[in-house]
């Protein structure tokens, strides 16, 4: 059942308390609760999902990012060093389904090369590609596209489930003319630009049709999906909004291992302890649980107690390693009307479109007008690899994204075409770290973006491929002009270019990362419980050590549902 009020709830102690109703959390919600004899209660700080139109119709998402509003945590970074101090919104979601409802919904689980790098990294085979791979399929209900056309060659069948959870579609409105020319590209410059029937299958070089997670015309979160009626009615499931955890209480140090009583959350003006008689789950995100551990004393102990929060265990790595991609875009004038701004810049049209997902939840409305994603890779021979080390998880894994569609151009004097280009596996890191000793206060976010020379690189590379990609013959008559003359500046012009645009990807992770146990860092052991802690597992996307070539919202759910089971095997 889902509480608005602390009051109704049966109690405050349950078997597993899980801090955040997010994306990762709500899958733990769910499996856990598949027990009868397990009872749950999930904290979540922010608001009720239910009817919340922004974050149902997939092409308003932007109506959740822009300006401060109820459903954000409403967050800035620090001045970041490498987008020229520029301090820009760092958005995480504030609502029930955390950033899957709120996110741009495209679905990329990474390459095979990167879940065999946490296996290697962690000691432990069970985060390896092959292992982790059932996960995704457990969590993936594949899902007809809202228009129903024949799919055939977009996808590879043997990839995907119609079993699991979380639905998971192609795009559901065809832009003809678009899709015609990005897989013409791939005939065309096959050598650089291959085709890839599906990039979800852990080999994800070249081009292929771009997956998100909708289903039926409509955004497909973990509340809505782990949360959904048959599941929130169990007896045993209690998840209750508007609470917000402010830290882990009545710490005790027994022999080796700390524990600590309850958790602490504000509701209202009122602070309440909720306890866990079997474990604390901190599912809050990779902003969020770094700063709760800190504030209940797990972090690094001097700057802790120069803040004046008691320290009760020296973890030094908490808040450390935050890592982001960095999102440059290009765009191009075309010559044609199938675009996005057709619809978002006439008024009749945009009416017409909603007033058709209303309908039916067919139409312009059920994606957001990317179609596409090329991955690709530096060359070998690139100059950057005299001095800096190769960042990608393997041989078969890319260094950059270069997601396109008709969408996302700023180009209000006519129809435009968009590239957004990201450098998949950054090696600049930032952090996440404590202003003052309030934890209600924001903490202090630094995603630490293209402060290295390989990272600037890649940004740059990927902008050439994404002009080499339209150089294609294919483009000749459709594109009339970038809308920045990108290719002509020099390679200053072009890294202030960079700077001065760059945003961040929202990818955040790595903040309470998985090591092996006796690593000289990390946060979490391999069955992501704290180190040197009993009875506190971390499950969300902070325990994921490096960068997945990838969005990260399919890791953030195979987490959950991996993570899931490693509890269920302590406590069956
Ligand atoms: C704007 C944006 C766009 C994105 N686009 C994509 C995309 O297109 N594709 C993709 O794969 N990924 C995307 N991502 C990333 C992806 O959504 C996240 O990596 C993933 O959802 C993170 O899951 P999580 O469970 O770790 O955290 P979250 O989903 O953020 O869940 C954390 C939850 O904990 C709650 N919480 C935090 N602190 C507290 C507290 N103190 N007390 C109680 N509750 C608390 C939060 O309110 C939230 O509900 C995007 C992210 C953002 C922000």
């Amino acid at each position: 059942k889902i509480y608005e009020d602390v009051s109704d709830l049966p109690g405050l102690e349950y078997d597993f308390v899980i801090v955040g109703g997010g994306t990762s959390g709500n899958v733990v919600a769910n499996r856990l609760t598949e027990n009868p004899n397990f009872s749950v209660l999930v904290l979540e700080a922010g608001v009720s999902n239910e009817g919340v139109i922004d974050s149902i119709v997939p092409f308003l998402v932007e109506g959740l990012l822009s300006g401060p509003n109820i459903y954000e945590w409403n967050y800035t970074t620090t001045p970041q060093i490498g987008l020229n101090n520029r301090t820009i919104p760092y958005p995480r979601a504030h609502i029930l389904g955390g950033c899957s409802a709120h996110n741009g919904m495209v679905y990329t689980r990474g390459s095979a090369d990167d879940f065999n790098r946490y296996a290697a990294l962690t000691g432990d085979p069970g985060w390896s590609w092959d292992r982790i791979f059932p996960y995704f399929l457990k969590t993936e209900k594949w899902t007809p596209p809202a228009d129903h056309h024949d799919t055939d060659g977009e996808f590879d069948p043997t990839v995907h489930s119609t079993d699991g959870i979380n639905s998971v579609s192609l795009n559901g409105y065809p832009w003809p003319i678009f899709d015609h020319h990005v897989i013409q590209t791939t005939r065309e410059l096959p050598e650089e630009f291959p085709f890839n029937l599906d990039f979800n299958s852990g080999q994800m070089l070249g081009v292929g049709w771009l997956q998100s997670s909708i289903g039926g015309g409509k955004r497909s979160t973990s509340a809505t999906s782990y949360l959904a009626p048959k599941f929130i009615q169990r007896e045993n499931l209690h998840v209750l909004l508007h609470a917000q955890v402010s830290k882990l209480v009545d710490p005790n140090k027994t022999n080796e291992d700390l524990t600590f009583g309850g958790v602490e959350f504000l509701q209202g003006e009122s602070l309440f302890t909720a306890k866990a008689t079997k474990e604390i789950i901190l599912s809050a995100g990779s902003v969020g649980t770094p700063n709760i551990l800190m504030h209940s004393g797990i972090g690094d102990s001097k700057a802790l107690t120069a803040l004046g929060i008691p320290s009760v265990l020296d973890l030094p790595s908490v808040g450390q390693n935050a890592t982001d991609q960095p999102i440059v875009s290009a765009g191009w004038s075309v010559n044609s009307t199938q675009t996005v701004d057709s619809i978002t810049q006439n008024m009749t049209r945009y009416d017409e479109a909603f007033a058709e997902w209303n309908r039916s939840h067919t139409g312009p409305f059920v994606e957001v007008g990317a179609t596409h994603i090329a991955w690709v890779r530096l060359a070998a021979d690139s100059p950057i690899f005299e001095n800096s080390t190769d960042p990608a998880a393997g041989p078969d894994s890319p260094h950059i994204e270069i997601s396109m569609g008709t969408g996302g151009a700023p180009n209000p004097a006519g129809h435009a075409m968009a590239m957004g280009i990201v450098v998949l596996n950054p090696t600049s890191r930032g952090s996440v770290t404590l202003q003052s000793n309030n934890p209600f206060d924001p903490p202090l976010i630094d995603p630490g973006l293209l402060k290295t020379d390989i990272d600037i690189y890649t940004a740059r590379e990927g902008i050439k491929r994404a002009y080499r990609f339209v150089q294609a013959p294919v483009w000749q008559d459709y594109i009339i002009a970038p809308i920045n003359a990108l290719l002509n500046l020099s390679t200053e012009a072009l890294d202030e270019f960079i700077r001065n645009t760059a945003t961040p990807g929202s990818h955040l992770l790595g903040t309470a990362a998985m090591t092996a146990m006796n690593a000289s860092w990390g946060v979490v052991d391999p069955d992501l419980l704290v180190k040197h802690t009993s009875g506190i597992r971390i499950i969300d996307l902070s325990i994921i050590p490096l960068m997945p070539s990838a969005h990260t919202q399919a890791a953030a759910y195979v987490v959950g549902e991996r993570g899931a089971d490693l509890v269920k095997a302590r406590w069956e």
